[in-house]
Formats: C-alpha cells, sequence, structure tokens
C-alpha cells in the first residue's frame, strides 16, 4: 500500500526499519507552536537520547533540523521529517484557540537541499470560508511542490476551530483524512480513532498511515495497547512526542515500543517484562 514512486519511494523507504518495514518516529517539533514545552526544554539533548535508543525518524521543525544536521550523518542515522508549517492563531492556550489558518514557513526545495526525507504540514479542517480557503490552497501548493521534488508529504488533519472538543470527532478526522488524500497528500498523521475506523481509514485510502500520540496520559498501558492495535489495523507505525519524552523513564518506554512496532509483541507480554 505505497503508491509513491521514484525519488519519493526511495525517500519513504528511509522512514521504514529495513527489518519489520513498520516505523517508530518520535516527533519533536512542540517547541514551533508552543515555546517551552515540558520534557522538551533542550530539545537537542531530547533528540540525542532518542536517537541513541535507536527510533526510525523524527520529526523536526527547521531550526532544530538545522542546528542538529551532525546528528544525522552515516547511515544509521534515523530519517527526519520536516515540519513546514505553522498554525496561526493558536499559541496561546485561552487566547488565540481558533486556528484562522497556516502558514508555510519553510520551502520545499529546502528541504531538498536539507536532505530531509519527507515533509509534514497540518490540515486544519472546518473552519469558517476564507480560512479553509487559504489552507486548501497551502497544502494544494504544496502537493504541487512535493511533486516537483519528488518529496514525500505528510498530512495532518486536525479540528483546531472555537471549540477544542470538536478535535476528537472520529467522523470529522475522517472526512478530513479522506479529503487529505483526495487533494495529494502520500502519508498521514491521523489520532487512533479505534481499531474498525483506523483499518477502514487505511483500507480504503490507500496511504500509509502513522498515529500520533497526543498529550501525555497517565496510563502507558493503555497507550500501550493503541500502540498495538495501531499496527494490527495496518498503520505503518506512530508518531509520538509527549507520550515518550515526558515519561522519565523514556529509554524504557522506546524499548517497549520498539518491541509492539517491530516484533509484533502484545502490549500485555511486555507490559509483563518491564513491569511497567
Ligand atoms: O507533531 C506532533 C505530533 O502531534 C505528535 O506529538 P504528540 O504525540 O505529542 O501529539
Amino acid at each position: 500500500m505505497n503508491q509513491m514512486y521514484g525519488g519519493k519511494a526511495v525517500r519513504f523507504s528511509k522512514l521504514l526499519n529495513p527489518k519489520s518495514g513498520r516505523s517508530l518516529i518520535i516527533a519533536l517539533d512542540h517547541g514551533l507552536i508552543f515555546g517551552n514545552v515540558e520534557g522538551l526544554e533542550d530539545p537537542v539533548k531530547t533528540l540525542e537520547r532518542a536517537i541513541s535508543c535507536g527510533v526510525d525518524g523524527v520529526l523536526l521543525s527547521p531550526g532544530i533540523a538545522k542546528l542538529t544536521e551532525h546528528l544525522f550523518e552515516g547511515k544509521n542515522a534515523p530519517a527526519r521529517i520536516l515540519t513546514i508549517d505553522f498554525p496561526v492563531g493558536s499559541t496561546i492556550p485561552g487566547r488565540f484557540e481558533k486556528v484562522f489558518t497556516h502558514r508555510l514557513i519553510h520551502s520545499v526545495e529546502q528541504a531538498v537541499k536539507m536532505a530531509v526525507d519527507a515533509v509534514k504540514i497540518l490540515f486544519p479542517w472546518g473552519l469558517e470560508k476564507s480560512a479553509q480557503a487559504e489552507v486548501v490552497r497551502v497544502i494544494a501548493e504544496t502537493v504541487e511542490e512535493c511533486e516537483r521534488w519528488d518529496m514525500p508529504l505528510v498530512v495532518e488533519p486536525v479540528l483546531w476551530e472555537e471549540n477544542s472538543s470538536e478535535r476528537n470527532e472520529p467522523d470529522l478526522i475522517e472526512s478530513a483524512a479522506r479529503i487529505a488524500v483526495e487533494i495529494g497528500a502520500d502519508i498521514l498523521k491521523i489520532q487512533f480513532l479505534g481499531e474498525d475506523r483506523l483499518s477502514r481509514i487505511i483500507h480504503r485510502l490507500h496511504v500509509p498511515v502513522f498515529v500520533l500520540g497526543g498529550p501525555k496520559s497517565d496510563d502507558l498501558k493503555q497507550i500501550l495497547k493503541t500502540v498495538q492495535e495501531s499496527i494490527e489495523s495496518g498503520a505503518k507505525g506512530i508518531m509520538f512526542g509527549r507520550n515518550v519524552w515526558q515519561r522519565e523513564n523514556m529509554e524504557e518506554v522506546l524499548t517497549v515500543l520498539k518491541s509492539i512496532i517491530h516484533d509484533g509483541l502484545k502490549y500485555e507480554e511486555v507490559v509483563q517484562s518491564y513491569d511497567l
């Protein structure tokens, strides 16, 4: 299930673990939107820790990618996905929660020069007419640029409007995922929407799907169950941030995630082995 070919296919292959064909990707781009974030106060240090644990890929902002290029030399380095947009209006909780639109902050051409393996943009869905038109224009132009440069495009459908509770409406996320693929997304990054729905999305839309983590949960076992169910539903992997680096035992959590994603272990077995 991968319609990419040529340079896109080569780049996309770097995101996947060569043995399992799946992927553990760590998202470290939160500082771009939120500034200082608990657990990610020093993004370079956290990135180094993640790399030393053998993650398959990382999601970075342009500035941190530039600062850390030296960490990605050599054949054993993880892949990089570059976040190239900024959601305007969502930065300070309680003040600017309505996402009016988003802006590109980095070109696809420049991403090629940085030798990253994919670029990622948000797809804010459910906006008022002019904001939605602007978002669709930005995504469509990015699709075209990614075709021009053979760069895989990851699109993340989100429901970030005035009422943040809408963020978890599975029907709307499923529709937005469909629309993202119709516009030209090569890869989707979406919330876990339950096994049945996720499996349906993956099999109907024919693009690789990665599941995001969301805010840190106190229930690690539930998170691990979600990861197992995502993989069993056909997801290529996960792109997790806070549920990894906001935990004191980040290294142990990464080892456990690798067992579930790459070795197909059940979360109950892993939990017993690691006493989590
Ligand atoms: O880019 C950030 C993604 O949403 C993944 O991070 P998260 O697991 O903290 O939600």
